[in-house]
């Protein structure tokens, strides 16, 4: 099946998100791990490309999104989608408007908008500023993000030192108005030059709104949220026929683990919930930095894998900063995530085939390390976290990769009813 929408996402956890509000519609959706190697074959209306490269240089980042592009392009993609976090977490110099700037330059386009708004997780645009629940980003724990901390809300003011041609905004007024007035300010903008246009959104239907305005634009850029009316809307226009997936779940066995290398206020709260029920070990870097990870191999080779251990970095902003003052930013983070992926190797070679996994970067280590190139979308834990189904080293594993700040306080066992249930 010819390819509709081509999507890159900037890191693992926003894949499946992304992946998991498009099968939402019912049409079949591909998830793929890194730009694939061979030409597309078996390809779904909508394809997603897993990259890790959030906080990659520039250069190596925009690198391996033109080559995703590439990709998608040759299973017949025309329009596509540039996701990002829906807390817009990037450095000062990218890579959310350099890729932008790539990939409109790649496909002729002039313009192209930017919308991370995922009103169900309490993600909300006003006036350009992003919200998280009823704060702004820069009051919210994003600004103790271990790699990204986010200390702006505005996101025309992040987005302006990251391009190089002019930024600016639709407003929730402009889109209250409805999916005419957001094309004639497009317009308006086109006029001006103005090619990054943020555009706000407090609500799903205004995520509509925006999604029928701008559906034939060749490129559009935001968080998953955005991408959840196009299904529909494709169906609409007739570029696609339903053809409804029946999800059909492996065979997984209770064996699994839980491995946390988020450090967010939700997923702290996770953890804390999660160790009254089951064992846990908690990884410091400092010592993994002088020993290795042997006390943390040792300790879940004794485990009994039924029960679901929980090995965990996941600390509070004070010890996360202590780390990092020692190792450096970049040597703390990769260090826990070497660290977590060698003990989801042990676990798959000791049987499990059930892996959660907390943290986007932790997510992209763990399951690079499990060998994983494809995945299929399952049932949804809480909004934006589906389970997914794929193989590691010839077995059939689920695997589910939850963003930071998503599902609630008790997310990890639900995740394991959810499985248990679907
Ligand atoms: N205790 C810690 N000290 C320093 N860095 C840590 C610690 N625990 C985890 N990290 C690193 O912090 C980063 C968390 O990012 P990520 O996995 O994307 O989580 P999130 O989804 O919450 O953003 C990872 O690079 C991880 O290795
Ligand atoms: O859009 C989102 O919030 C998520 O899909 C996402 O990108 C998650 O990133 P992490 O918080 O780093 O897991």
């Amino acid at each position: 099946m010819n390819t509709i929408l081509g999507c890159i996402a900037d890191d693992f956890t926003g894949a499946t998100d992304l992946a998991g509000l498009l099968a939402r519609s019912g049409m079949p959706v591909s998830l793929r791990i890194g730009v694939p190697q061979e030409p597309p074959t078996d390809t779904a209306p909508f394809e997603v490309i897993a990259l890790k490269c959030r906080t990659a240089p520039v250069d190596a980042a925009v690198a391996e999104c033109l080559a995703a592009l590439e990709w998608l392009r040759s299973s017949g993609a025309t329009r596509f989608f540039w996701k990002y976090c829906s807390t817009f977490d990037s450095t000062s110099e990218g890579n959310i408007g350099p890729v932008a700037e790539a990939l409109m330059v790649a496909l002729n386009a002039d313009q192209t908008i930017y919308c991370p708004a995922f009103p169900e997780n309490g993600r909300s645009i006003f006036m350009g500023n992003l919200f998280v629940g009823q704060h702004p980003l820069s009051e919210s724990p994003m600004k103790d993000h271990p790699l990204t901390p986010m200390r702006d809300s505005n996101l025309m003011r992040l987005l302006k030192p990251q391009v190089t041609r002019p930024v600016g905004l639709i407003d929730r007024l402009t889109v209250a108005r409805g999916t005419d007035a957001v094309r004639v300010a497009m317009q308006d903008h086109a006029s001006k030059d103005t090619a990054h246009i943020v555009v706000d959104a407090v609500a799903n239907e205004d995520l509509s709104v925006i999604a029928e305005a701008c559906r034939d634009m060749p490129l559009l850029t935001g968080g998953s949220a955005l991408a959840m009316p196009l299904p529909a809307l494709y169906l609409r226009d007739g570029l696609i026929e339903a053809d409804t997936v029946i999800r059909q779940k492996p065979d997984v066995v209770a064996d699994g683990i839980v491995l946390s290398g988020s450090c967010s206020a939700m997923t702290q709260t996770q953890v804390a919930k999660y160790l009254t029920k089951a064992p846990g070990f908690r990884l410091n870097p400092l010592e993994l930095a002088e020993e290795g990870p042997e006390k943390a191999l040792e300790w879940l080779q004794n485990q009994a894998l039924n029960a679901m251990p929980l090995i965990y970095a996941t600390a509070e902003p004070a010890d996360v900063l202590a780390a990092q003052a020692k190792l450096g930013v970049a040597r703390a983070g990769e260090i826990v995530e070497d660290a977590l992926a060698q003990l989801a190797v042990l676990a798959r070679d000791r049987g499990a085939r059930r892996f959660v996994v907390a943290g986007g970067e932790t997510s992209g280590a763990v399951t690079k390390a499990l060998g994983v190139s494809q995945l299929d979308i399952g049932s949804e834990i809480a909004p934006g976290v589906p389970w997914t189904y794929c193989e590691s080293a010839g077995k059939h594993i689920a695997l589910t990769l939850k963003s930071g700040n998503f599902g609630d306080a008790d997310f990890f066992a639900k995740a394991i009813e959810v499985l248990d249930a679907s």
